[in-house]
């Protein structure tokens, strides 16, 4: 029957539809599984038939689950700065710098793109898989960007177009990128669908090379080789090495070995992983907190000599025959330390870390470390190919003074910088004490009297510097003559027989 009118044309395909859902219900309410499937199957073929769009699927987490999919990130970036105008439902979130929100399309929002005269459709969607009886995580969601477009521009959409949404998407990355500066958080549930290793923080370090005080030919030199790093990708895969680089950074306390670490990621643009060692459970935890590091950061452990045991000295002392109570109270102590969940990532697991297989995996990423004490570390961790660059900051130097004066009173030169640049060449000073010095500590405090306090500070560091080095010499006169008291009893324990019957002649 051919329907007349309009009318009875949308009669009959209601109808039509309505039969068709009271079987699918009848189908899967009382059917076995194999009929269902069958069903399924060919309703699919069928409806390919005559429904001419073709879709695509781009989960946020594909096979291995441990890291997003990079199609689904730049996917989601491409349509959060394409979507805005044409989507109705929205959501906003902080951009860049705190200073504006960035919108991009909701959970089941609709947007149209177009592409060389072709009409595409993008839903951002979610499956939430429920939770198993008796299950110990929650319920996962399983987000997913889909793309619907018709057959006819299969070719383009699945090449030149994807292709475009990808590259752009990275683009876009990287411009409105909110640097983040990571922490991983002891107690975290493995593996968990949503729950990542890394908590974050929007990284808002203001420090940079340029307000560093550091020599100006090391300065850029170290800005030189960061900068030489950051573009070297092609190099490194011709020469077949993971792209990553090690910094060891080592000095006194105050000299900037933090600052210089927020300086790195703000030239190179790089988010920043401060690894917590003791914080990790062991070198199963190490190598899954490094899976889940981005490419364009910087994996940073601090005071590494006192993170762990990894001075290679725990192995020495075991060498050693010990005594039962000593034997009974490193047990005890052992023991106790398991007791308190603390750290069994070892040596070899943090080598692995730095340079085992899995290190390659994400690439362009610096790993540095900081110490106070570079001499307590195993070699073994700092050999070059390890930590390719070690990078001494020592005591204030004047050029360095001279940045901290610019920076802090915007003061090129002053009379009073003459008798400073003597006091630095008979003392040491750090930066931080010389900043701290510079700082006006009230509305009132002006150039010379931060200059002059820092002269004050200089002079107090020589005096007591004189006063050290007159005690150490006492101490070292003290123990020459002690040396030489003894040696002269060794020497001479008993009179000789002869000088003892000599004596008695005498007498
Ligand atoms: N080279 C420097 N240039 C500019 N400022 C510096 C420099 N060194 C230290 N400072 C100032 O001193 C403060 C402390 O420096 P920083 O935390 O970087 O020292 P550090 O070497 O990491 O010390 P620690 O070994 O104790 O961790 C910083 O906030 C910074 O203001
Ligand atoms: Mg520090």
């Amino acid at each position: 029957m051919v329907p007349s009118t309009i009318s009875e044309m949308w009669t009959t395909m209601g109808s039509t539809i309505a039969s068709f859902m009271f079987l699918w219900a009848i189908v899967r309410q009382y059917c076995p599984y194999e009929v269902r499937r069958y069903f399924e199957k060919y309703t699919h073929r069928i409806i390919g038939v005559f429904y001419p769009y073709i879709k695509i699927s781009i989960h946020e987490f594909t096979g291995d689950r441990l890291k997003r999919s990079e199609a689904y990130v730049a996917v989601e970036a491409y349509l959060s700065a394409n979507s805005s105008k044409s989507a109705k439902r929205l959501k906003a979130e902080m951009g860049k710098d705190s200073t504006n929100l960035v919108l991009s399309m909701d959970e089941y929002e609709r947007v149209t793109d177009e592409y060389r005269g072709a009409k595409v459709w993008w839903v951002a969607s979610k499956v939430v898989s429920p939770t198993r009886p008796m299950s110990y995580y929650p319920e996962q969601e399983k987000r997913y960007y889909r793309l619907t477009f018709h057959k006819r521009y299969r070719e383009m959409i699945t090449g030149a177009y994807l292709e475009h949404v990808v590259k752009e998407g990275k683009e876009i990355r990287v411009r409105n990128r909110q640097r983040k500066l990571y922490t991983n958080s002891p107690g975290y549930k493995w593996p968990s669908y949503k729950q990542t290793m890394w908590s974050h923080i929007v990284f808002e370090h203001p420090a940079t090379f340029e307000t560093m005080a550091l020599d100006p030919d090391r300065k850029k030199e170290i800005i030189e080789d960061l900068v030489t790093f950051s573009k070297s990708k092609e190099f490194y895969a011709r020469i077949g090495k993971a792209w990553k680089r090690g910094y060891l950074l080592y000095g006194p306390p105050g000299t900037g070995k933090s600052t210089m670490i927020a300086a790195m990621a703000n030239l190179l643009n790089y988010d920043v992983y401060d690894l917590e060692l003791t914080a990790v459970k062991d070198n199963t935890e190490l190598r899954k907190l490094l899976i889940e590091t981005t490419s364009k950061s910087i994996i940073v452990i601090e005071d590494i000599d006192c993170s762990l045991d990894l001075t290679g000295q725990r192995k020495k002392k075991a060498e050693k025959p010990l005594h039962v109570d000593e034997k009974e109270k490193m047990d005890k102590e052992k023991k106790e330390s398991k007791e308190e969940g603390s750290s069994k990532v070892t040596l070899s697991g943090l080598l692995n870390f730095i340079d085992g297989l899995w290190s390659a995996c994400g690439g362009e990423r610096l790993i540095v470390f900081t110490t106070n004490y570079v001499e307590k570390l195993d070699p073994a961790l700092i050999r070059r190919g390890r930590m390719d660059k070690h990078i001494e900051l020592s005591y204030c130097s004047f050029e360095g003074f001279k940045v901290l004066a610019k920076n802090y009173l915007n003061l090129e030169t002053h009379p009073m910088f003459d008798t400073i640049h003597g006091l630095m060449k008979e003392t040491n000073i750090t930066p931080a004490d010389v900043a701290e010095n510079l700082m006006p500590k009230s509305p009132l405090d002006n150039a010379e009297k931060c200059l002059s306090s820092l002269i004050q500070a200089l002079e107090e560091a020589k005096e007591e510097a004189a006063n050290r080095n007159a005690e150490k010499e006492a101490a070292a006169r003290k123990i020459a003559e002690q040396e030489e008291a003894t040696s002269k009893q060794t020497e001479d324990p008993i009179p000789a027989r002869e000088d003892v019957g000599r004596s008695q002649e005498n007498n």
